[in-house]
């Protein structure tokens, strides 16, 4: 059980159904939802498992169980009842009938966890329009707590606003957000067009929640801030003008400049609307020349997680890219085995990251595995800088221009390296 300090925290009372389902670990995935419930600022006094044979589609458990449910609450004081899979609208009407509290199931939870944590705009408006979607047939079951001022998991929007509770106005809203949709979509083809002139190769982090893929981004990036303190890259500077902040800039150790994009993370029963409504936020793991899995190696369900990341990849179509296993939190493991099964690593790597050192050995694994890429570049070459023209002479297939009063202009796919290596000679920089 959790124990909470914070007052603030809503009193929760998780209920689960075992259908006694190959695959399925009613424990685990009660932990799962406990964990979720304190990801969303709420607090697991009690947990109910009913065995049945299948859901009941008036009240989801039995309806003798859920006037159970209403004596817990009553005694134990219980603000809401979170159900571990998604209910009908029926399901909900019902049991808010007899339970008299409020009624949270699985997929509004997590929508509820991923619009506080959204936080690019399109990433906002996504998780603001699969909520919309997810209220629109729910109003009536949800009653009056959707509308009141601060009334807790599963009545905020993106950025705490409170959302829409009138079906009229909620149908506009749907309409308005597809709308802005559809033009941030356009602009971001406009940057990738852009982007794929420069062609950085891109590293994606991709993983379930909590495993540290963030921290990771982070613990890069600071890496390179400190070398970029002896270094002047300017080269990076004026590419990023043009680039999605989610897209952060990073070094190799051979000094190959490369892209680095961070993902919400995954959570296995991912409502199907809702993976529809991050497509488009894991865009970029689509696009990406390598994907770095990240794993929490400390937790108890490390192969669960790991499929069902990987099922999620799978459904992207791409588990071809090089994949890199990345088992953070190794501090946290001591001698314990670790059991799993990794079908799809190129490599694995197994380090904490809060440990620089294994920041620096992942970032040779990320060097030993991106392809390398090359960029169609046209140089003007001095006639002073024959070494440099020697230099590309041996190690490319160039095409000579012309002969111009500053130098040879030449055409030549250059590798990434070398492309900031020589970069102060590219025609029209
Ligand atoms: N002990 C330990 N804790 C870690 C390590 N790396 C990250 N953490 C902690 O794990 C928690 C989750 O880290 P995040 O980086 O936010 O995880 P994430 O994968 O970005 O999570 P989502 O954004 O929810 O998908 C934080 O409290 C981190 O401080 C590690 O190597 N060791
Ligand atoms: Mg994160």
């Amino acid at each position: 059980m959790v124990i909470s300090n914070e007052k603030s925290r809503e009193k929760v009372l998780i209920v689960g159904v075992d259908l006694g389902e190959r695959n399925f670990n009613i424990d685990d995935s009660l932990e799962e939802l406990e964990e979720l419930v304190l990801a969303a600022n709420g607090e697991v006094i009690e947990k109910l498992i009913q065995k049945r044979e299948k859901i009941n589609p008036a009240y989801y458990i039995g309806k003798g169980k859920a006037n159970e449910i209403k004596n817990y609450c009553y005694e134990l004081n219980i603000d809401t009842v979170v159900f571990n899979d998604e209910l009908s609208p029926a399901q909900i009407k019902n049991l808010e009938n007899i339970i008299e509290r409020k009624i949270i199931d699985r997929t509004n939870l997590i929508l509820d966890i991923f619009a506080k944590r959204a936080s690019s705009k399109e990433g906002q408006l996504q998780v603001e329009l699969a909520q919309l979607k997810y209220r629109l047939p729910r109003l009536v079951g949800l009653r009056d707590y959707l509308s009141r001022e601060g009334g807790g998991i599963g009545t905020r929007g993106p950025g705490e606003q409170k959302l829409e509770t009138d079906r009229r106005h909620i149908l506009r809203e749907i309409d308005n957000i597809e709308r802005q949709l559809r033009n941030i979509k356009k602009t971001r083809n406009i940057k990738r067009k852009k982007r794929e002139k420069t062609d950085l190769p891109i590293v994606a982090l991709v993983g379930y929640t909590n495993a540290g893929k963030s921290t990771i981004l982070n613990k890069i990036i600071e890496l390179n801030e400190n070398y970029d303190k002896n270094k002047k890259v300017f080269v990076y500077d004026m590419l990023f003008a043009t680039l999605d902040i989610s897209l952060r800039k990073a070094e190799l150790p051979n000094g190959q400049p490369f892209l680095i994009t961070d993902t919400v993370g995954f959570v296995s029963k991912l409502p199907t609307d809702l993976v529809e409504a991050f497509k488009g936020t894991l865009e970029e793991v689509e696009y990406a020349d390598l994907l770095l899995h990240v794993v929490d190696a400390s937790n108890e369900n490390l192969d669960l997680q790991m499929n069902t990341t990987y099922d999620i990849l799978k459904d992207l179509n791409v588990l071809d890219k090089p994949i890199i296993s990345v088992f953070n939190k190794m501090d946290k493991v001591g001698d314990k085995k670790l059991i799993y099964d990794d079908r799809y690593a190129d490599e694995e790597i197994f380090l904490s990251a809060k440990n620089g050192k294994d920041i620096n050995r992942l970032l040779e694994a990320i060097q030993e595995n991106l392809p390398i890429k090359y960029i169609d570049t046209t140089l003007i070459i001095p006639y002073d800088k024959q070494d440099i023209l020697s230099y590309i002479f041996d190690n490319y297939n160039v095409e000579i221009i012309d002969h111009i009063d500053e130098g040879t202009e030449i055409k030549v796919e250059l590798s990434s390296v070398d492309y900031k290596r020589y970069f102060n000679y590219i025609k029209n920089r």
